[in-house]
């Protein structure tokens, strides 16, 4: 499933004003239903918005009880049932997400995680009572900040820190910090005098935007251990509390704070393009180039995934709001995989570990996945408030042990990395029941539990294998249909500015060295105004270093000349981070255009900030980071229609001529009728002529598989599974022929 992506829009605070709203909620279902829709107008013509589709929006009155319930409450029942869940909060600056996790003092402002341990709580003492203490549940957590690039447990006094921190390694695909404390919590009491100590030792900060700034990502983790006499059942919550980004135009930081400022954007920037990488299937992801990225481990990470998106709602974060609902959206395209802990059974409970986990959390190694399991709880995560069908807990499909793992080769053409699923294959592969040498490695009979026999062990050990090979097939399809990889000598140097980056970190010595390898990574793929960026956030770190100054200079004299250059289509490359909406601009926004605008343009307008916001794009796929050309909006004339043939006018209207299926030649119309389909939102295209909710759903599905294609012609469009010619007309139809000029 994928990530749940939910938008919380805060009041507004006491200098600011009602007339400086600009950020609004919809919903689709009419009035009084839950909004799921953000609105946002477009900075370059506020004629025109943006809208942005979520799970849900929580609008500024939304208490924190009602987050809480809505969001969080679900599932706590799913963790005691051995899934893990992670839920974060993302977004700008002074946005609430502080408030939103932690919240406040009074009962009423509490956050997401004291109302999760309390619930947390309640339902040990539960499980306790209703097994009469045959099942003994408890709980230990371990809370660290990332901050500066640097790990430090809040649960050691400042004075006890190494300036390096905590070194980070990776142990079987997990992300482990080393030294971590895990504290046993049994009461609420215990939790909250332990975390509020913790947040004490958490690095805040008064900034221009927020009096109380986190200049570092807090991690907390919840391990919750129930034991009976012949199981243990481990699973965790990780709760985090991002840092926000910082316009350091809007800042004036000083030194120290730009710094952090420094590292808190570059990290939020890195997890940008990972969410990117990601929702383009391509085979290398970024994790590595910054800790908090390595630790959340966004579609690496199984269980249930929340993402809290917290906004602002006024002018003054016009363009932070932008780009924070920008990355969100592509978050929620995000697949994890949803695998359930298993029981491990007591005669088999391996030592403990002897460094504790981090995001994986705990000192038990998790158990092999079980795509059964997974594949059975792919809608698990039940939103509609009650029990759908199938959302319980599936009945086990086969008998569960814990076993050694088996070492068994990896099938050689299938990318390990950065694959929820692919990994799901390979650990399934480990898995000694699949294993095709009989079941000689299970447990001796001893070890099981008595019900079970050997003939019900081998068929589900069958269904298990199949499974797998349909995952491993998927998995080698997507292999196939992955981004190429950078060239492998590149790719080797930059493997090896990482490594030394690595064995500098742990000894805290240069940060900066890795915003110096993001700007050599962006000026390998001809990312520029990338480059720059980074090259600038590595400045604070090698004051007045010369040969830095003059790369900085050269870069700009060669982007500014290539503006020169390019007056024609736009020359903004799109910073990842400050990156322009690339999603669903309104439908319902340019037809109640009450002024005579011209159609939308996209055209490079000014110098300056403008570059790094400017064009709004047609769709996410223009917000390539392949090159820089794909960070250019073509004019729509030069691009060439996919399955173009210059036989094909058939959508041409009676009074449109220069419609066809050649490309220069399409009207606004078609135009905006493409933009509508390509913005995949539903909401938008349910409202064309003659398509409804289910018709719109099935060409969001049809685009959604499609990945990073574009639909680019009215042919193509007809080609889309349930569209077909007749359908093109009647939307194309529909629309005003004021865009016909
Ligand atoms: N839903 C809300 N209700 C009331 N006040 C809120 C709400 N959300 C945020 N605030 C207030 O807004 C201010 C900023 O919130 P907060 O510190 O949580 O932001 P943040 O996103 O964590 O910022 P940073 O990234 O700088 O840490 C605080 O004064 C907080 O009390």
């Amino acid at each position: 499933m994928s990530v749940r992506v939910v938008a919380r829009i805060r009041p507004l605070l006491k200098q600011e004003l009602d007339k400086d709203v600009i950020v609004t909620s919809e919903s689709t279902e009419g009035e009084g239903t839950q909004p799921t829709i953000v609105r946002i107008p477009n900075p370059k013509n506020e004629a025109e918005s943006f809208s942005f589709q979520f799970s849900s929006v929580y609008e500024q009155e939304t208490t924190q009880q009602q987050v809480f319930e809505s969001e969080v409450a679900p599932t706590v029942k799913h963790l005691f049932n051995g899934y893990d869940t992670t839920i974060f909060s993302y977004g700008p600056t002074g946005t609430g997400k502080t408030h939103t996790m932690r919240g406040g003092k009074s009962l009423a402002d509490r956050g997401v995680i004291p109302r999760l341990l309390s619930n947390i709580y309640r339902r040990c003492r539960k499980i306790e009572k209703d097994t009469s203490g045959a099942t003994h549940v408890s709980v230990t957590m371990s809370y660290y900040e990332i901050y500066c690039d640097r790990v430090f447990d809040l649960f050691e006094p400042p004075e006890k820190r190494t300036a390096s921190g905590l070194p980070i390694r990776d142990n079987h695909g997990k992300t482990v910090v080393v030294g971590l404390r895990e504290v046993p919590c049994t009461t609420l009491k215990e939790f909250e005098t332990l975390y509020d100590q913790a947040n004490i030792n958490r690095s805040t900060s008064a900034t221009k935007l927020n009096a109380h700034s986190s200049r570092s990502h807090a991690i907390l983790t919840v391990k919750i251990t129930q034991t009976t006499e012949d199981s243990v059942l481990v699973s965790q919550a990780s709760a985090i509390d991002l840092a926000g980004s910082e316009d350091n135009r809007r800042t004036d930081n000083n030194k120290e704070r730009m710094v952090e400022s420094s590292a808190i954007n570059k990290s939020l920037f890195v997890l940008a393009q990972c969410v990117d990488a990601i929702s383009k299937k391509q085979s290398r992801i970024p994790y590595r180039e910054s800790k908090m990225t390595r630790i959340l481990s966004l579609g690496q990470n199984n269980g249930m995934t929340l993402m809290v998106l917290n906004l602002a709602p006024v002018r003054s974060y016009h363009m932070d709001t932008l780009s924070s609902l920008n990355v969100a959206n592509r978050t929620k395209k995000i697949e994890v995989c949803e695998v359930e802990n298993e029981p491990i059974y007591r005669s088999m409970v391996k030592p403990l570990a002897t460094t504790s986990l981090a995001a994986a959390g705990g000192t038990l190694s998790r158990q092999p996945l079980r795509p059964l399991t997974a594949a059975n709880n792919a809608n698990l995560y039940d939103r509609e408030g009650g029990k759908k069908k199938g959302t319980e807990k599936p009945a086990k499909a086969f008998a569960v042990y814990s076993d050694n793992k088996q070492s068994v080769s990896r099938p050689s053409n299938i990318t390990l990395q950065n694959q929820g699923v692919r990994r799901a294959v390979v650990n399934a592969h480990k898995r000694p029941a699949e294993s095709s040498s009989t079941f000689g490695s299970r447990p001796t009979k001893t070890h099981r539990p008595a019900e079970t026999t050997m003939t019900k062990a081998s068929i589900e050990a069958l269904i298990a294998q199949r499974i797998d090979e349909k995952l491993a097939e998927k998995a080698l399809q997507d292999a196939a249909t992955a981004t190429p990889a950078l060239s492998a000598e590149l790719q080797k140097r930059l493997d090896e500015l990482e490594q030394r980056i690595d064995a500098k970190d742990d000894d805290g010595k240069s940060p900066g060295l890795q915003f110096l390898l993001m700007a050599k990574q962006h000026q390998a793929r001809g990312e520029d105004v990338s480059a720059l960026r980074m090259l600038k956030m590595a400045s604070p770190y090698f004051p007045e270093n010369e040969k830095l100054a003059t790369k900085i200079r050269h870069l700009e004299e060669r982007i500014k000349a290539k503006k020169a250059s390019d007056t024609t289509s736009v020359p903004a490359e799109q910073d990842h981070w400050k990156a322009a909406p690339a999603v669903s601009s309104s439908l319902m926004a340019p037809l109640n255009r009450e002024t005579k605008d011209k159609p939308k343009s996209f055209a490079h307008d000014s110098e300056g900030e403008d570059d790094e916001f400017a064009p709004v794009p047609d769709s996410d796929n223009e917000l390539s980071y392949a090159s820089d050309s794909s960070f250019r909006y073509k004019s729509k004339a030069s691009r060439k229609p996919k399955n173009a043939s210059k036989k094909l006018p058939i959508f041409r209207d009676t009074n449109d001529t220069s419609d066809s299926f050649m490309p220069g030649e399409q009207t606004p119309r078609t135009k905006n009728l493409l933009r509508i389909i390509n913005s995949k939102d539903v909401s938008q295209i349910k409202a064309l002529k003659g398509v409804g909710v289910k018709k719109a759903d099935a060409i969001v599905a049809c685009l959604l598989e499609m990945a990073d294609e574009e639909v680019k012609d009215l042919h193509s469009l007809a080609q889309l599974n349930g569209v077909g010619k007749k359908t093109v007309e009647n939307m194309r139809g529909g629309l005003l022929m004021k865009y016909d000029f």
